[in-house]
Protein backbone atom coordinates (compact mmCIF):
# COMPACT_ATOMS: atom_id res chain seq x y z
CA UNK A 1 0.00 0.00 0.00
CA UNK A 2 1.59 3.58 -0.90
CA UNK A 3 0.55 6.27 2.15
CA UNK A 4 1.14 9.41 0.63
CA UNK A 5 0.33 12.56 3.45
CA UNK A 6 1.24 16.55 3.52
CA UNK A 7 3.63 16.56 0.19
CA UNK A 8 4.28 19.66 -1.02
CA UNK A 9 6.96 20.21 -3.63
CA UNK A 10 7.73 23.64 -4.72
CA UNK A 11 10.60 24.28 -7.95
CA UNK A 12 12.69 27.04 -8.37
CA UNK A 13 12.79 27.99 -12.29
CA UNK A 14 16.54 29.81 -13.39
CA UNK A 15 15.06 33.08 -12.90
CA UNK A 16 14.20 32.09 -9.40
CA UNK A 17 10.61 32.37 -9.45
CA UNK A 18 9.24 29.60 -7.68
CA UNK A 19 6.01 27.47 -8.31
CA UNK A 20 4.65 25.14 -6.20
CA UNK A 21 3.72 22.04 -8.10
CA UNK A 22 2.45 20.05 -5.12
CA UNK A 23 0.32 21.47 -2.17
CA UNK A 24 -0.31 19.21 0.52
CA UNK A 25 -0.94 16.21 -1.23
CA UNK A 26 -2.62 13.31 0.15
CA UNK A 27 -3.05 10.01 -1.51
CA UNK A 28 -3.63 6.47 -0.25
CA UNK A 29 -3.21 3.59 -2.68
CA UNK A 30 -4.51 0.32 -2.01
CA UNK A 31 -1.91 -2.97 -2.72
CA UNK A 32 -3.01 -4.67 -6.58
CA UNK A 33 -4.93 -1.25 -7.30
CA UNK A 34 -4.87 0.37 -10.72
CA UNK A 35 -5.03 3.87 -9.91
CA UNK A 36 -5.41 6.23 -12.72
CA UNK A 37 -4.23 10.08 -11.86
CA UNK A 38 -6.28 12.55 -14.03
CA UNK A 39 -6.04 16.32 -14.06
CA UNK A 40 -5.30 19.67 -15.70
CA UNK A 41 -1.70 20.09 -17.58
CA UNK A 42 0.80 21.56 -15.09
CA UNK A 43 -1.18 20.42 -11.78
CA UNK A 44 1.66 18.02 -10.63
CA UNK A 45 0.77 14.74 -12.01
CA UNK A 46 3.99 13.66 -13.49
CA UNK A 47 5.57 15.52 -10.07
CA UNK A 48 3.77 13.46 -7.42
CA UNK A 49 4.52 10.30 -10.05
CA UNK A 50 8.58 11.02 -9.53
CA UNK A 51 8.17 11.53 -5.85
CA UNK A 52 7.10 8.07 -5.53
CA UNK A 53 9.76 6.71 -7.76
CA UNK A 54 12.42 8.70 -5.61
CA UNK A 55 13.33 10.40 -8.65
CA UNK A 56 12.40 13.92 -7.23
CA UNK A 57 12.89 15.23 -3.73
CA UNK A 58 9.85 16.48 -2.19
CA UNK A 59 9.95 19.68 0.24
CA UNK A 60 7.89 17.85 3.09
CA UNK A 61 5.47 15.38 3.90
CA UNK A 62 5.60 11.42 4.23
CA UNK A 63 5.32 8.78 0.98
CA UNK A 64 5.34 5.29 2.76
CA UNK A 65 4.98 2.26 1.06
CA UNK A 66 3.72 -0.74 3.25
CA UNK A 67 5.08 1.77 6.11
CA UNK A 68 8.38 2.49 4.64
CA UNK A 69 9.53 5.48 3.97
CA UNK A 70 10.84 6.17 0.04
CA UNK A 71 14.33 7.40 0.38
CA UNK A 72 15.23 7.52 -3.72
CA UNK A 73 14.75 4.83 -5.84
CA UNK A 74 14.06 1.25 -5.24
CA UNK A 75 13.51 -2.11 -6.41
CA UNK A 76 10.14 -2.49 -5.27
CA UNK A 77 9.23 0.40 -8.14
CA UNK A 78 9.65 0.68 -11.53
CA UNK A 79 8.48 3.85 -14.11
CA UNK A 80 7.38 3.79 -17.83
CA UNK A 81 7.83 7.33 -19.53
CA UNK A 82 5.70 8.87 -22.48
CA UNK A 83 9.15 9.43 -24.31
CA UNK A 84 10.12 5.89 -23.83
CA UNK A 85 13.48 6.42 -22.31
CA UNK A 86 15.65 3.72 -23.97
CA UNK A 87 18.90 2.97 -23.63
CA UNK A 88 19.59 4.07 -27.68
CA UNK A 89 22.83 2.42 -28.22
CA UNK A 90 21.26 -1.04 -26.81
CA UNK A 91 19.57 -3.88 -28.40
CA UNK A 92 15.81 -4.53 -27.28
CA UNK A 93 17.13 -7.68 -25.22
CA UNK A 94 19.64 -5.28 -23.55
CA UNK A 95 17.21 -2.53 -22.65
CA UNK A 96 14.47 -5.16 -21.05
CA UNK A 97 17.71 -6.85 -19.31
CA UNK A 98 18.28 -3.25 -18.25
CA UNK A 99 17.25 -3.47 -14.70
CA UNK A 100 17.88 -6.85 -13.76
CA UNK A 101 21.60 -6.09 -14.60
CA UNK A 102 21.52 -3.41 -12.10
CA UNK A 103 20.25 -5.74 -9.60
CA UNK A 104 23.29 -8.59 -10.54
CA UNK A 105 20.75 -11.07 -11.95
CA UNK A 106 23.63 -13.58 -13.97
CA UNK A 107 23.70 -12.72 -17.54
CA UNK A 108 22.08 -16.03 -19.07
CA UNK A 109 19.40 -16.00 -16.74
CA UNK A 110 18.29 -12.19 -17.34
CA UNK A 111 18.80 -12.76 -21.29
CA UNK A 112 15.64 -15.60 -20.67
CA UNK A 113 13.56 -13.33 -18.62
CA UNK A 114 14.56 -10.66 -21.33
CA UNK A 115 13.43 -12.73 -24.11
CA UNK A 116 10.34 -13.92 -22.54
CA UNK A 117 8.95 -10.65 -21.67
CA UNK A 118 9.90 -9.37 -24.82
CA UNK A 119 8.08 -12.24 -26.82
CA UNK A 120 5.34 -11.78 -24.42
CA UNK A 121 5.04 -7.88 -25.68
CA UNK A 122 4.80 -9.19 -29.29
CA UNK A 123 8.77 -8.58 -29.95
CA UNK A 124 9.99 -11.35 -30.80
CA UNK A 125 11.99 -11.36 -33.62
CA UNK A 126 13.16 -7.95 -32.80
CA UNK A 127 15.44 -9.00 -29.82
CA UNK A 128 18.55 -7.26 -31.74
CA UNK A 129 16.98 -4.49 -33.04
CA UNK A 130 18.13 -1.08 -31.75
CA UNK A 131 15.56 1.32 -30.45
CA UNK A 132 16.08 3.81 -33.40
CA UNK A 133 14.68 0.80 -35.77
CA UNK A 134 11.65 0.44 -34.01
CA UNK A 135 8.00 2.53 -34.22
CA UNK A 136 6.45 4.50 -30.91
CA UNK A 137 4.23 1.83 -29.90
CA UNK A 138 7.13 -1.36 -30.17
CA UNK A 139 9.56 0.85 -28.04
CA UNK A 140 6.72 1.35 -25.89
CA UNK A 141 5.88 -1.88 -25.67
CA UNK A 142 9.80 -2.60 -24.91
CA UNK A 143 9.53 0.37 -22.39
CA UNK A 144 6.55 -1.52 -20.07
CA UNK A 145 8.79 -4.83 -20.83
CA UNK A 146 11.84 -3.41 -18.75
CA UNK A 147 9.62 -2.01 -15.97
CA UNK A 148 7.94 -5.45 -15.94
CA UNK A 149 11.30 -7.14 -15.92
CA UNK A 150 12.27 -6.69 -12.33
CA UNK A 151 8.78 -7.69 -10.64
CA UNK A 152 8.29 -4.59 -9.36
CA UNK A 153 5.77 -4.28 -6.57
CA UNK A 154 4.96 -1.08 -7.76
CA UNK A 155 4.63 0.36 -11.55
CA UNK A 156 4.68 4.16 -11.74
CA UNK A 157 3.58 4.82 -15.61
CA UNK A 158 3.55 8.59 -17.00
CA UNK A 159 1.37 8.78 -19.45
CA UNK A 160 2.43 5.78 -21.49
CA UNK A 161 0.60 5.91 -24.57
CA UNK A 162 0.04 9.65 -25.20
CA UNK A 163 3.11 9.34 -28.07
CA UNK A 164 1.22 6.58 -29.73
CA UNK A 165 -1.46 6.45 -32.33
CA UNK A 166 -4.82 5.83 -31.26
CA UNK A 167 -5.07 1.74 -32.61
CA UNK A 168 -1.55 1.28 -31.30
CA UNK A 169 -2.94 2.95 -27.87
CA UNK A 170 -5.91 0.69 -27.20
CA UNK A 171 -3.82 -2.51 -28.27
CA UNK A 172 -1.21 -1.43 -25.47
CA UNK A 173 -4.08 -0.49 -23.11
CA UNK A 174 -5.25 -4.18 -23.65
CA UNK A 175 -1.95 -5.89 -23.39
CA UNK A 176 -0.90 -4.08 -20.15
CA UNK A 177 -4.59 -4.53 -18.57
CA UNK A 178 -4.05 -8.51 -19.28
CA UNK A 179 -0.62 -8.27 -17.57
CA UNK A 180 -1.41 -6.49 -14.60
CA UNK A 181 -4.48 -9.32 -14.50
CA UNK A 182 -2.03 -11.93 -14.33
CA UNK A 183 0.94 -10.20 -12.04
CA UNK A 184 -1.20 -7.63 -10.18
CA UNK A 185 1.53 -4.72 -9.39
CA UNK A 186 -0.10 -1.49 -7.65
CA UNK A 187 -0.34 0.92 -10.93
CA UNK A 188 -0.36 4.44 -11.05
CA UNK A 189 -0.65 5.44 -14.26
CA UNK A 190 -1.17 9.30 -15.20
CA UNK A 191 -2.89 10.11 -18.14
CA UNK A 192 -4.79 13.13 -19.92
CA UNK A 193 -7.62 10.92 -21.43
CA UNK A 194 -10.96 10.48 -19.31
CA UNK A 195 -11.87 7.46 -21.44
CA UNK A 196 -8.09 5.77 -20.66
CA UNK A 197 -8.40 6.52 -16.75
CA UNK A 198 -11.96 4.97 -16.98
CA UNK A 199 -11.26 2.35 -19.00
CA UNK A 200 -8.42 1.30 -17.09
CA UNK A 201 -8.67 2.29 -13.26
CA UNK A 202 -10.60 0.80 -10.20
CA UNK A 203 -10.23 4.51 -9.43
CA UNK A 204 -9.76 7.67 -10.45
CA UNK A 205 -7.50 10.02 -9.04
CA UNK A 206 -8.47 13.65 -9.88
CA UNK A 207 -5.81 16.39 -9.28
CA UNK A 208 -6.36 20.35 -9.00
CA UNK A 209 -4.02 22.99 -10.06
CA UNK A 210 -3.54 25.42 -7.21
CA UNK A 211 -3.19 23.60 -5.23
CA UNK A 212 -1.62 20.88 -6.43
CA UNK A 213 -3.70 17.98 -4.50
CA UNK A 214 -5.93 14.71 -5.37
CA UNK A 215 -8.97 16.54 -5.69
CA UNK A 216 -11.45 13.84 -5.54
CA UNK A 217 -11.41 10.28 -6.04
CA UNK A 218 -13.52 8.27 -8.44
CA UNK A 219 -14.80 4.85 -7.80
CA UNK A 220 -14.87 3.01 -11.62
CA UNK A 221 -17.39 -0.08 -10.74
CA UNK A 222 -16.88 -1.71 -14.12
CA UNK A 223 -16.76 -5.38 -14.09
CA UNK A 224 -12.90 -6.88 -14.86
CA UNK A 225 -11.35 -8.35 -16.71
CA UNK A 226 -11.42 -5.76 -19.27
CA UNK A 227 -8.43 -6.58 -20.90
CA UNK A 228 -8.74 -8.63 -25.10
CA UNK A 229 -12.36 -7.67 -25.90
CA UNK A 230 -13.77 -7.95 -22.47
CA UNK A 231 -13.52 -3.98 -22.25
CA UNK A 232 -16.74 -2.36 -20.82
CA UNK A 233 -19.71 -1.43 -22.85
CA UNK A 234 -19.01 2.51 -23.72
CA UNK A 235 -22.43 3.39 -23.03
CA UNK A 236 -24.19 3.62 -19.06
CA UNK A 237 -21.69 3.18 -16.52
CA UNK A 238 -18.53 3.92 -18.77
CA UNK A 239 -19.96 6.82 -20.70
CA UNK A 240 -21.87 8.93 -17.09
CA UNK A 241 -18.16 8.69 -15.45
CA UNK A 242 -16.25 10.25 -18.32
CA UNK A 243 -18.74 12.42 -19.13
CA UNK A 244 -18.80 13.28 -15.22
CA UNK A 245 -14.91 13.60 -15.58
CA UNK A 246 -15.06 16.02 -18.13
CA UNK A 247 -17.59 18.12 -15.79
CA UNK A 248 -14.78 18.14 -13.02
CA UNK A 249 -12.28 19.33 -15.07
CA UNK A 250 -14.21 21.83 -16.82
CA UNK A 251 -14.87 23.56 -13.60
CA UNK A 252 -11.08 22.92 -12.69
CA UNK A 253 -9.74 24.61 -15.93
CA UNK A 254 -13.00 28.14 -15.62
CA UNK A 255 -11.63 27.93 -12.04
CA UNK A 256 -8.02 28.62 -12.86
CA UNK A 257 -8.98 31.09 -15.44
CA UNK A 258 -11.07 33.36 -13.11
CA UNK A 259 -8.02 33.22 -10.65
CA UNK A 260 -5.96 33.97 -13.76
CA UNK A 261 -7.99 36.68 -15.07
CA UNK A 262 -9.99 37.85 -12.51
CA UNK A 263 -13.04 37.48 -14.23
CA UNK A 264 -15.83 34.27 -14.72
CA UNK A 265 -14.97 32.08 -17.38
N1 LIG B 1 12.20 20.76 -13.00
C1 LIG B 1 11.30 21.75 -12.88
N2 LIG B 1 11.69 23.04 -12.73
C2 LIG B 1 10.79 24.05 -12.58
N3 LIG B 1 9.45 23.86 -12.59
C3 LIG B 1 9.00 22.60 -12.74
C4 LIG B 1 9.88 21.47 -12.91
N4 LIG B 1 9.14 20.36 -13.04
C5 LIG B 1 7.84 20.75 -12.97
N5 LIG B 1 7.76 22.09 -12.78
C6 LIG B 1 6.52 22.88 -12.65
O1 LIG B 1 5.68 22.22 -11.69
C7 LIG B 1 4.33 22.25 -12.11
C8 LIG B 1 3.81 20.81 -12.19
O2 LIG B 1 4.48 20.14 -13.25
P1 LIG B 1 4.16 18.62 -13.64
O3 LIG B 1 5.04 18.26 -14.79
O4 LIG B 1 4.23 17.78 -12.43
O5 LIG B 1 2.63 18.73 -14.10
P2 LIG B 1 1.74 17.70 -14.91
O6 LIG B 1 0.40 17.70 -14.27
O7 LIG B 1 2.43 16.39 -15.03
O8 LIG B 1 1.68 18.43 -16.33
P3 LIG B 1 1.31 17.85 -17.78
O9 LIG B 1 -0.07 17.28 -17.64
O10 LIG B 1 1.34 19.05 -18.66
O11 LIG B 1 2.35 16.82 -18.11
C9 LIG B 1 4.28 22.98 -13.44
O12 LIG B 1 3.91 24.33 -13.20
C10 LIG B 1 5.71 22.90 -13.94
O13 LIG B 1 6.04 24.04 -14.70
Amino acid sequence: MIEIHGLSKTFTDRRGDTVTALDDARLDVAENEFLTLLGPSGCGKTTLLKCIAGLVPYDSGTIEIDGRPIQGPGPDRAMVFQNFALLPWASVVDNVAFGLRLRGVARAEREERARELVATMGLAGFEKKLPGELSGGMQQRVGIARALAVQPQVLLMDEPFGAVDEQTRRLLQEELLALWEEQRPTVVFVTHSMEEAVLLGDRVALMSARPGRVAELVPVDLPRPRARGGGPDRSGVYAELTAYLWDRLREMHEEHRTVRTGAPA
